[in-house]
């Protein structure tokens, strides 16, 4: 076996990881290996700071907390959307931190698709997340429109993976507007965002993504690309706590812009408390906010993203590529001969955060690693995703993750388990 497949190499890699020093920030990761960080990301020290400076101001101030404490309420959504900045690679004031993924979404579409004419259809691809799906079919049948005549959904060639040629085909005269994910959220997939972004805007189409499981773990250049709007939530790799307020981004040139969805804080913040009936928006992302701002479930968020405001977001994409490309070479040369398929790209553009294995028994295999604390996810068909979050993942724990499966296929221990599903997972 070669050096690089050994646990010895895991622990040099470790030894030499600049960002070895944040996991001691996310206790729970000594305590079983966590892999799930595209769905829920980890609990941290400093979200939990955070959090209780929010509640003392709460208990200190009552409403003057509003204005006053370390973290005034009132533009907390503003000011956490400009640490979000870097992330993004956005401009200031194109950034605002509110909703969630889905709300942003509708927001977003309530705002931008404006069927005229011919020009009435909405491009995705038929892998997209669900929840996208249902929002895009709510504003198709707002505008009095058939799902039928309105949705164009991409096939997929292999049921995981999207062709952007086939994408970019689809991109015809009769297209409003395209709505894409930036990585996949089954397969990991990443899609090339300037590529698909310029093709939109050479055939007249406005074009936004859905940044779910991009944000937190690779660099973006929103601006720079020229994508006209995304939406993305916070609680996977930026690890903003369950159900941690989403975000947003609009371009510039798209602003300033009433918001399709309208609310008393989509207001200028100037004129906000003279309470008139006659909004006046906020001049920039912020005008896309509606209602009073979660600010429980924004608090974690502040300690969160000062950790992503002391990291270049360069150095985590580079950790998290090579945790992955570990795994993937871990999985090819160990589990060779176990059934197991890498669903995920392998080339370092083409992936994002994570490695999907396709797998005939995934789900019993899923428990299997479950139950000797190692914790992936399961997601139809036949899969299983293993997120290492470079903030709190070692390499020693991708080693670790690979022996287990290796034991259990040699042992055969995922036949214990039932291949029922789980509600939730
Ligand atoms: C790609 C993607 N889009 C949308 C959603 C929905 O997000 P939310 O439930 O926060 O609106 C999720 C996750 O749940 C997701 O992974
Ligand atoms: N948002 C979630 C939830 O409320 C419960 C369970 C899982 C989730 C997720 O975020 C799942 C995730 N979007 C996925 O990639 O499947």
């Amino acid at each position: 076996m070669s050096f690089t497949l050994s646990r010895q190499f895991a622990e040099t890699e470790d030894r030499n990881d600049p960002l070895a020093p944040y996991r001691r920030l996310f206790p729970p990761a000594a305590e079983r290996i966590y892999l799930a960080g595209n769905s829920l990301g980890l609990w941290s020290e400093r979200a939990e700071q955070s959090l209780m400076a929010v509640l003392e101001s709460w208990r200190h101030h009552g409403v003057d907390g509003w204005s006053h404490g370390p973290y005034p309420w009132f533009d907390l959504s503003e000011r956490l959307g400009r640490l979000m900045v870097p992330l993004v690679g956005a401009n200031p004031h194109e950034v605002i931190v509110t909703g969630s993924t889905t709300v942003n979404l509708h927001q977003l579409l309530a705002t931008f698709y404006r069927p005229r004419g011919r020009r009435i259809k909405i491009l995705t691809d038929s892998l997209a997340f669900p929840s996208d799906i249902y929002a895009i079919k709510s504003h198709i049948t707002l505008h009095g429109l058939t799902v039928e005549e309105a949705l164009i959904e991409v096939a997929s060639p292999d049921g995981l993976t999207l062709d952007e040629n086939a994408v970019i085909q689809a991109m015809t005269d009769d297209v409003a507007l395209v709505i894409l994910p930036s990585v996949l959220f089954v397969s990991g997939q990443r899609l090339d965002m300037a590529t698909l972004t310029a093709a939109a805007h050479d055939r007249g189409i406005l074009i936004g993504f859905d940044l779910a499981h991009s944000v937190g773990i690779m660099p973006h250049q929103l601006s720079a690309w020229g994508v006209d709007f995304a939406f993305w939530c916070t609680y996977k790799y930026l690890n903003g706590g369950p159900g941690s307020v989403g975000a947003l981004y609009v371009a510039d040139r798209h602003l300033p812009k009433t918001p399709g969805l309208a609310g008393w804080f989509s207001s200028d913040k100037a004129v906000q408390f003279d309470m008139a009936h006659t909004l006046v928006p906020s001049s920039d992302a912020g005008a896309f906010q509606i209602g009073t701002p979660h600010i429980l479930s924004l608090a974690p968020l502040m300690g969160s993203l000062e950790m992503f405001r002391e990291i270049p977001i360069e150095t985590i994409r580079d950790k998290s590529l090579r945790l992955t490309r570990y795994l993937m070479d871990l999985v090819n040369h160990r589990l060779a001969d176990r059934g197991f398929r890498i669903v995920t790209p392998l080339q370092d553009a083409r992936r994002g955060g994570h490695v999907a294995l396709a797998h005939p028994d995934a789900i019993r295999i899923s428990k299997a690693l479950k139950a000797r604390q190692v914790i992936p996810d399961y997601r139809p068909p036949r899969i299983i995703r293993l997120a290492p979050s470079p903030l709190y993942t070692t390499y020693q724990d991708v080693w670790d993750t690979v022996n287990h499966l290796w034991e259990i296929m040699e042992y055969r221990e995922y036949e214990r388990y039932s291949p029922e599903r789980e509600v939730v997972s």
